[in-house]
C-alpha cells in the first residue's frame, strides 16, 4: 500500500490540529500543534512539535513526537502511536500520550504526569 507519510494536517478527538511539515529520508519530522484545549482564555498560538516515524512500505508505520507547550504552561507532551489505513482507505493515527506538567516541588512530582490516548484523522 501507500508509504506511510505523516505530512499534512491531522485532527484529534479533542478538536486539536497537528500540522506535520515535512518528513525527511530518516523519518524525522517537525511541525506545529494547534491545541483545542487550554485553560487560559488567551488566543491559542501553535506549539512546536518534533518527531520521528518509520517509513514502512505497508503504510502502517509507528511514530513518536514531542509537543513543547512553552507558550502556555511549561508542560511537555509526548505521543507514541501507529498509523492505520482504515477499511475505506482513510488513515487513522492511534496514539497514547504522556503529559508532564511542571510542579513547584519534588514532593509534588508524583502527580505531575498524566496519560491518555488520542485518535487523529486527516483534515482536508
Ligand atoms: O497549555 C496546554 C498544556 C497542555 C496541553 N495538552 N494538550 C494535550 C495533551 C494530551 C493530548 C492531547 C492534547 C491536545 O491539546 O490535543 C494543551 C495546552
Amino acid at each position: 500500500g501507500k508509504l506511510c507519510d505523516l505530512t499534512g494536517w491531522w485532527e484529534n478527538d479533542l478538536g486539536s490540529k497537528m500540522h506535520v511539515l515535512k518528513v525527511d529520508s530518516e523519518g524525522n519530522f517537525s511541525g506545529e500543534y494547534h491545541t483545542a484545549v487550554s485553560s487560559t482564555d488567551k488566543p491559542i498560538q501553535p506549539s512546536p512539535l518534533v518527531g520521528s516515524q518509520h517509513l514502512d512500505k505497508d503504510g502502517q508505520c509507528t511514530f513518536g513526537f514531542t509537543v513543547n507547550w512553552k507558550k502556555f504552561s511549561d508542560s511537555t507532551a509526548v505521543f507514541v502511536g501507529q498509523c492505520f489505513s482504515g477499511d475505506n482507505g482513510n488513515e487513522v493515527l492511534q496514539t497514547s500520550w504522556l503529559l508532564r506538567e511542571k510542579v513547584d516541588s519534588l514532593p509534588s512530582d508524583w502527580k505531575a504526569t498524566r496519560t491518555g490516548h488520542n485518535t487523529f484523522i486527516r483534515t482536508g
